[in-house]
């Protein structure tokens, strides 16, 4: 081959290096993701959380229960990992290496209660791996909507198949309630002050309608959820009940019904359809309620390129798991207006998500 010709625009030899290493960065990605999930599948983060001050190799080989002859390829695993940012080292005592949980790192503890862990098990979990292999293929094909793996099966539908991943994705998002709804008490407060009853729809198992019960005393608060997800979850005192059902068909009526990773699950039309039923659900017995809506809302300038890369990889995670996306405000609106709502606010206190206030 013709070097020449394929090294294009300025081919000094540090930009011709650092091209490579931005298609290697980027191909090994993949890699660095997975070996993070090695170290969740490991129980790593509570070995070394649980030690007093930061843990040595053998230390660590001997706690998680490895053979000795792992030691090598563990701290090959360890450097990786705290390379990644979920690990600190400590170098000073001995010249020995030791680890210990930086904040990331914490997350990752499954008895954090705000635990991302099982998020990031669920993501790299081959259900939801898999049909990425197929992007190209159905970029090709005339097929408009991609949630056709899993057997044929439309993702909700798969999930009452498959109680393994069913719980560790429901642990997730529960996981993630728990964090959001600390920070909405928060920080978002306003939004919920004189809402006498509140739905979740679609609400998942609970914690964040607990968290806001619990945060607001005499409000009732009702989660609806798929029969698979709410069957067998008591009510929870704190004036929170589940109810079973499909929110496509009936949303009961309150004040406020809140939206919590939903909109960016299905696409413009279900979206409608959705705050149709909320918008009735609201607007019943003379009520002058609103929607509440937790999702991401692309092309808020003040985020940085981290954050902004990674709500376009949950824009891919949507198309090619269920047939959703992220939206601009712009794309909000037209849904709002769409389903008959009049005026919106969007409140962006999540980080890369927001608190939208829809009123009918
Ligand atoms: C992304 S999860 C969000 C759960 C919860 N709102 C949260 O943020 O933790 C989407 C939820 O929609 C539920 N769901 C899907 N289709 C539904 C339907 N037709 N009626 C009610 N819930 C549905 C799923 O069971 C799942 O719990
Ligand atoms: O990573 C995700 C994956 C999925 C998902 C759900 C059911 C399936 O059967 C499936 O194949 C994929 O849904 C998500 C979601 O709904 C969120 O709100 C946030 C993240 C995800």
């Amino acid at each position: 081959m013709d070097m020449d010709s394929v090294s294009t625009g300025d081919n000094n030899t540090s930009s011709l290096l650092e091209a490579q290493s931005h298609v290697w960065h980027h191909a090994f990605n993949f890699v660095t993701s997975m070996s993070i999930k090695c170290a969740v599948q490991l129980g790593l983060p509570e070995a070394v959380g649980a030690h007093a001050g930061p843990i040595s190799l053998p230390d660590l080989v001997s706690s998680l229960g490895l053979p000795p002859s792992k030691a090598p390829y563990l701290h090959r695993l360890l450097r990786l990992v705290a390379h990644s940012g979920f690990l600190s080292l400590h170098t000073k005592l001995n010249d020995v290496e030791r680890y210990s949980l930086t904040p990331a790192g914490r997350f990752l503890l499954s008895d954090n209660p705000y635990n991302a862990g099982s998020l990031l098990l669920a993501v790299l979990d081959p259900v939801l791996t898999e049909p990425f292999h197929h992007m190209s293929a159905w970029f090709r094909s005339e097929k408009t909507t991609f949630s056709s793996t899993h057997g044929g099966k439309m993702a909700w539908e798969y999930m009452a198949t498959d109680a393994v991943f069913s719980d560790l994705f429901n642990d997730a998002m529960a996981r993630d309630s728990c964090m959001i709804a600390e920070l909405v008490v928060k920080e978002g407060r306003s939004a919920f002050e004189g809402v006498g009853s509140l739905v979740d729809v679609a609400g998942g198992t609970g914690n964040m309608a607990k968290a806001v019960a619990k945060a607001f005393p005499g409000m009732s608060c009702t989660v609806l959820d798929l029969p698979h997800v709410v069957s067998g979850l008591e009510d929870g005192g704190n004036n929170v009940k589940y109810v079973a059902g499909d929110m496509f068909e009936s949303i009961p009526a309150a004040d406020a019904v809140l939206l919590k990773w939903i909109m960016h699950d299905w696409d413009d039309e279900k979206c409608v359809k959705i705050l149709r039923k909320c918008r009735t659900a609201v607007t019943g017995e003379g009520k002058d309620g609103q929607v509440i809506i937790i999702d991401m809302v692309l092309g808020n300038q003040s985020l940085d390129e981290k954050l902004r890369g990674v709500q376009y990889a949950f824009d891919m995670e949507m198309m090619v798991s269920l047939t959703g996306k992220e939206r601009s405000e712009e794309e909000f609106a037209k849904l709002f207006f769409d389903a008959g709502f009049s005026s919106y606010h969007i409140n962006p206190i999540l980080g890369t998500r927001a608190l939208i206030q829809v009123y009918p």
